[in-house]
């Protein structure tokens, strides 16, 4: 397996990884999807309880028995220079065209997570954009991932970042899977 990253960027000092061709099947795992039960749970941030989105769960001893978590483990062992990184939580979320998403962290600046964040999908149109974006501290847009089927992006969480929802003629869900992962001590 490659495990060199297609496109990376810095972000105020924290790595932002793009690594393509990892996964081999992203279709079925968006076909699975189609038919998971999602609620419309998740919050951007403390301050946007009134926009929740829509996501389901995956509970992580599932994913470590699944291909797709054993390969972003090495993934993830690839991005940070062979730290050690346990998956705390991991859920898909669901966007479509109209969807109000926030920008947010996934950390506090010192704790050190680590997001993977796959686009589970067989195809992707380009116009369809519906890309994640980092910004650097003055809000600038300092990085930008567009999905492509099977794409994983690998950054630090403390990074200030949002999905874009896609644009209106993608009639289909926009699916993007996030595992969460903190650092284990020694
Ligand atoms: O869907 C995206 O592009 C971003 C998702 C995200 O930031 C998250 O789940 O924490
Ligand atoms: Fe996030």
């Amino acid at each position: 397996m490659k495990l060199e990253s297609a496109r990376s960027a810095i972000v105020d000092g924290r790595p932002v990884q793009v690594f393509d061709g990892l996964l081999p099947d992203p279709g079925n795992y968006a076909q699975a999807l189609a038919t998971a039960p999602f609620r419309r749970s998740e919050q951007a941030r403390a301050d946007t309880p009134e926009y929740r989105h829509w996501a389901s769960e995956t509970p992580v001893d599932v994913l470590a028995r699944q291909p797709i978590g054993t390969i972003t483990a090495q993934a993830v062992m690839a991005a940070t220079g062979g730290a050690r990184y346990r998956p705390f939580r991991a859920y898909t979320n669901s966007n479509a065209y109209g969807d109000m998403l926030f920008s947010h962290v996934d950390c506090a600046p010192d704790v050190g997570d680590v997001t993977a964040l796959w686009y589970l999908c067989d195809r992707w149109d380009f116009e369809w954009g519906g890309e994640t974006v980092f910004f650097d501290a003055r809000q600038e847009i300092a990085f930008s991932v567009l999905p492509r089927p099977g794409r994983l992006v690998v950054f630090d969480g403390a990074i200030l970042h949002c999905g874009r929802p896609p644009a209106r003629i993608c009639y289909g869900p926009r699916f993007t899977f996030a595992i969460k992962y903190e650092r284990v001590a020694g």
